[in-house]
């Protein structure tokens, strides 16, 4: 059995290790339509286009922030558009070394027959989707599968389909080249303890590569997106360094050291609290032949968010907060964070039980 090697083989392993340089992340900024309209509603400001558009506009001109990220997530509509000057989003990016990436999946539908497991929509048309993606400038893909931790949950059908569905998502990407960001993300939701995250996670990830390999996806032109290993949100809080240690060991024992990079969501973790989880598992001193680093959504917009509140004349000082966030996670790549990083707001959790995207 061996990869597939088509004519994008040499960009996508190139895009895939720029992306996991050392020092530098992903923001994921490809909230659907539905999920910004939460966290809009956050901030009692109107889920329309031009505040889409205004939120996005004050991320991607961060100037400061942006030698810190090596690619952004967008959203389809997000990839069409302008930033107030005329100048399309995508161009805003690339003249900051910053890869734009784009999501491709249609969310998740309920698995009959299972108690509330899911499985991935978003095959149709895939293909051509991703040639006009990368004709408008997009070099990576994400899609994003979700598991749970319940009393026989996951069970094996949602291990199987989910794991299934990342692969193919993930040939038909290469073959219209774009690096397909793989992300299998069990939710913590659950009064679990983290050995039973950690086993969970290594069943799911151990699918997941069998998967891949089985339809000789590229390994080394894709990126892992996994939720880091934790107890359930019902169950008492443990420390960084032992968050570290048991990811790290669960990464260890399934993913291959082809994969480039290992780019973690946060899951609905304080902005404060993945910064120190990421910071932990870098500077354990075990083998770790990927880099690891950060693809946050919540933990890198949260307090961005709450200090813009939909207002012009708060731009700067959102932008400022964006900045503290993304240094941090950049030392934390490093494991050099000395933490602190915006006081009280990034310690808030983000964590929402149920949590419907
Ligand atoms: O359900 P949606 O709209 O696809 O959004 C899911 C979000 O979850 C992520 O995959 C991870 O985000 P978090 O870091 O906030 O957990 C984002 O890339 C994405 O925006």
């Amino acid at each position: 059995m061996s990869a597939f090697v088509g004519k994008y083989a040499d960009e996508l392993i190139k895009t895939a290790k720029y992306i996991a340089t050392p020092g530098k992340g992903i923001l994921a900024a490809d909230e659907s339509t539905g999920t910004i309209g939460k966290r809009l509603s956050s901030i009692n400001v109107e889920n329309i286009e031009s505040n889409r558009q205004a939120l996005r506009e004050l991320l991607f001109t961060s100037g400061k922030a942006l030698p810190y990220l090596s690619g952004v997530i967008l959203f389809e509509e997000t990839l069409y558009q302008k930033a107030s000057n005329g100048k399309p989003f995508v161009e805003v990016l690339q003249e900051n070394n910053i890869i734009p990436g784009i999501k491709v999946d249609k969310g998740v539908v309920e698995l009959a027959g299972t108690n509330g497991e899911t499985t991935t929509q978003g095959f149709d048309s895939l293909g051509a989707r991703c040639q006009q993606y990368y004709k408008a400038g997009a070099r990576f893909a994400k899609w994003r599968a979700v598991l749970k931790i319940g009393p026989t949950e996951p069970s094996e059908l949602s291990i199987q389909q989910n794991a299934q569905g990342l692969a193919r998502y993930a040939i038909i990407c290469q073959e219209n080249g774009l690096v397909p960001i793989v992300e299998p993300e069990i939710l913590t939701d659950g009064s679990h303890d983290i050995k039973k995250c950690a086993a969970a996670t290594e069943i799911v990830l151990a699918a997941v590569y069998k998967a891949l390999n089985d339809q000789h996806v590229l390994l080394e032109g894709t990126l892992l997106k996994p939720n880091m290993v934790t107890p359930g949100s019902d169950s008492p809080k443990v420390t960084p360094e032992v968050i570290a240690e048991y990811t790290v060991t669960a990464l260890r024992r399934t993913v291959p050291p082809a994969v480039p990079g290992i780019v973690f969501l946060s899951g609905g973790q304080s902005e404060e609290e993945a910064t120190l989880n990421l910071n932990a598992m870098n500077k354990l001193e075990v083998l770790k032949p990927w880099t690891l680093s950060f693809s946050f959504g919540r933990a890198l917009q949260k307090s961005t968010l709450k200090t813009w509140a939909g207002k012009k004349e708060n731009v700067e000082k959102a932008q400022e907060v964006f900045l503290v966030r993304c240094k941090g996670n950049s030392e934390a790549t490093l494991g050099k964070y000395t933490g602190g990083g915006a006081g009280g707001l990034a310690s808030e959790s983000l964590f929402e039980k149920g949590y419907k995207y």
